[in-house]
């Protein structure tokens, strides 16, 4: 079996290894914390701040995964794991149904229920949460966050490092712009302009790119 490394220790550090062990196809090494808390989770072992990273490529380690829910953090880290000759795998939970006509990137979390259906893309390190639901033709960039219970209609495009709080929804043919945030329970009916934060129903802007 591939040795794996999983980046990060927290909540949903548990729930990717959860899919990697159902997955039952590689063998988890360890997993990072940045505050050393927990000795083991899920029954891996805690291995150490991100520092033991460069070390893990001499130890026959190959893979990694980033297992952290902030999309900033995750692409971080998932550039210095590339840049340290580490190649991204996927988690995918076997009751995750994904159309052969879908196209999935590196370093992908797709978590239990959640369904892609054919002509999705999900670009690199992007998260797919619980029980999430992205339509045909859908483009999610890279270090997306799709929380658990989001609905994506047909043809919606999701840019880089936006996140979609659970359960909101997004109509067809709409965009969300880099780094945006929609509301948990949000309805987007129009775009989301990039780095701005929107809720409600209809989803409105609450914080825009120069406020933050
Ligand atoms: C497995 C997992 O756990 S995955 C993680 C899933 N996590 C989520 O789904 C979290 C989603 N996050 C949210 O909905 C957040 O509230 C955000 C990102 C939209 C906004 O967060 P912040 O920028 O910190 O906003 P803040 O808390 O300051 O709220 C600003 C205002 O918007 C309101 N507001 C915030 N979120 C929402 C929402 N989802 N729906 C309606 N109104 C909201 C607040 O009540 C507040 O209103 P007020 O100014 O009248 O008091």
């Amino acid at each position: 079996m591939q040795k794996v490394v999983v980046i990060g220790g927290g909540g949903h550090a548990k729930v990717v290894i959860d899919s990697l062990q159902n997955m039952n196809v590689y063998e988890i090494v360890g997993f990072t914390s940045a505050f050393g808390d927990q000795e083991s989770l899920c029954g891996v072992k805690n291995i150490g701040d991100d520092t033991v990273i460069q070390t893990l490529v001499g130890q026959e380690v190959t893979g990694f995964i980033i297992a952290i829910g902030s999309n900033e953090l995750r692409k971080k880290l998932f550039n210095k794991c590339l840049s340290s000759g580490l190649h991204p795998i996927n988690a995918i939970h076997p009751t995750a149904t994904i159309s052969p006509y879908a196209s999935i990137g590196k370093g992908v979390m797709v978590a239990a229920s959640a369904v892609i259906n054919p002509y999705a893309i999900i670009s690199d390190n992007a998260i797919i949460n619980t029980n999430a639901s992205v339509d045909h033709d859908c483009i999610i960039d890279s270090h997306v966050h799709i929380a658990p219970g989001v609905t994506l209609t047909g043809s919606v495009r999701v840019k880089e490092g936006a996140f979609l709080g659970a359960k909101c929804t997004v109509v067809p043919q709409k965009s969300i712009g880099e780094w945006a945030k929609v509301g948990a329970g949000a309805t987007v009916l129009q775009d989301v302009a990039p780095y701005s934060t929107v809720v409600g129903t209809p989803a409105k802007i609450i914080k825009q790119k120069d406020d933050i």
